[in-house]
């Protein structure tokens, strides 16, 4: 099948064509191609990357399995997604991740590439089978318990050590457990205080980013923090990069803009780990994404079931859900930031962190995956028009800019017109 393109802004830039061949390949011209797609007035970007997306299946497919995340994930431009290894069981083996990786292949939607958690079972103790999962088929490079930190530095030092033979990378969810208590649920701070709830304070992030880049620096291999929130990590990460440290960084659409005196109506949709922040902490992320010391968008999709999420806060599960507004989000955050920017954080920067080939560019005998975004649209977001199968939508009500209006993976259109193909 092949497909032709007509009219996007390639990049944000000039208006041009885009020609698919029949084997899904980005190529100069289709003759007579089977299906036209009129893209006048549209951005044409590489079909999204996100580093960070929990599918839940195995395990909790009443909140979301790797079909409905994959419908989730092309409805928001994705073309690859990395599913995290805390689902039950655990991503901790090779057959657990070839798993994860033909499910989605069934699921024909996005490519699902497999985290390979950390430790067995999220543990924090032993190292998983880090080795085997790389050499199998599913070929994992992103390692992470995320949910949990790799509080121990010793398992952190060894884990960097073991990845390093295989151009692997840890994803650390930053995150000390000495300083983030068990029972805390927000950010600490006057919100906090205010509101009479247990929270953790920013430094409990920071001091395992600081940890960790020193870490990289001694192993001489590459460390990812996960879902950066504070203004410290920052300075952090900063600081690393101008050292020529081997670290990378994502931040969240919600982070990017959605701050802790959201907690005063104590609404657990709100509830999320780490916790929304204060403005100052938003701005500093902002302005990192803007300047590459963070270098990617990740979503931390985190779909939940009514029955985990609607209780009292402290209670509620931690999480919000983010594959179908991420773009948007970012482009209402981050106004001014060019296509191309965008491009990179959310394509480029996260599939070479993810060493994922075939993804993050237009150019001519890439794949085509390819997203068209309605740049300027705007759109109010109903939560029951979700694909997914939860609905702890943060952004439920908000208007946001700009609209995904196709999303073509592997030379295959997967959205039309704003709806699943
Ligand atoms: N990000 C979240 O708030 N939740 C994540 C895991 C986590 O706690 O990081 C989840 O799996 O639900």
């Amino acid at each position: 099948m092949t497909l032709k393109i007509t009219g996007a802004l390639v990049l944000g830039e000039q208006a041009g064509d885009l020609y698919v061949d029949d084997s899904g390949v980005l190529v100069d011209e289709v003759l007579s191609p089977d299906e036209t797609i009129d893209a006048d007035g549209l951005v044409a970007l590489p079909g999204l990357v996100d580093l960070h997306t929990h599918l839940r299946e195995p395990g909790r497919e009443d909140a979301e399995t790797i079909l409905s995340g994959s419908r989730a994930a092309a409805m928001g431009g994705y073309a690859a997604v990395l599913a995290m290894a805390n689902t039950s069981p655990v991503t901790d083996t090779a057959e657990a991740a070839l798993r994860v990786l033909d499910l989605g292949r069934e699921a024909g939607l996005v490519h699902v590439q497999p985290v390979g958690a950390v430790t067995r079972g999220l543990a924090g103790e032993e190292l998983a089978e880090l080795g085997l999962m790389a050499r199998s088929r599913a070929a994992v490079r992103v390692f992470s318990d995320d949910g949990r930190c790799v509080h121990d530095a010793r398992v952190m030092r060894r884990a960097l050590e073991y990845v390093k033979a295989f151009g692997g990378v840890v994803s650390q969810h930053a995150q000390d457990p000495t300083l983030a208590g068990p029972s805390a649920c927000c950010h600490e701070g006057e919100v906090s205080g205010r509101l009479g709830l247990p929270g953790w304070p920013g430094v409990a992030e920071e001091v395992i980013v600081a940890r960790d880049v020193m870490l990289a620096r001694h192993t001489g291999s590459r460390v990812h923090i996960a879902h950066v929130s504070t203004a410290g990590s920052v300075e952090v990460l900063r600081w690393a990069k101008a050292q020529g440290i081997d670290v990378t960084a994502e931040v969240t659409p919600h982070h990017l803009m959605l701050t802790t005196d959201l907690l005063t109506g104590y609404d657990p949709t709100f509830k999320v780990n780490p916790p929304l922040r204060p403005d100052e902490d938003v701005e500093a992320l902002r302005e990192a994404l803007a300047d590459g010391t963070i270098d990617a968008v990740a979503t931390d999709h985190a779909p939940h079931a009514r029955h985990d999420k609607e209780h009292a806060f402290v209670d509620a599960a931690f999480g919000m859900l983010g594959l179908e507004t991420a773009l948007a989000v970012v482009r209402t955050a981050l106004p001014d930031l060019a296509w191309a920017d965008i491009a990179r954080v959310m394509s480029a920067a996260p599939a070479q962190i993810a060493g994922l080939e075939g993804f993050g560019s237009l150019d001519l005998g890439s794949t085509a995956h390819v997203v068209l975004v309605e740049p300027d649209a705007t759109v109010t977001v109903d939560r029951g028009a979700s694909v997914s199968l939860s609905r702890n939508n943060p952004w439920h009500g908000r208007t946001l800019r700009s609209r995904v209006v196709h999303t073509v993976y592997g030379g295959r259109v997967t959205v039309r017109d704003g709806a699943l193909a």
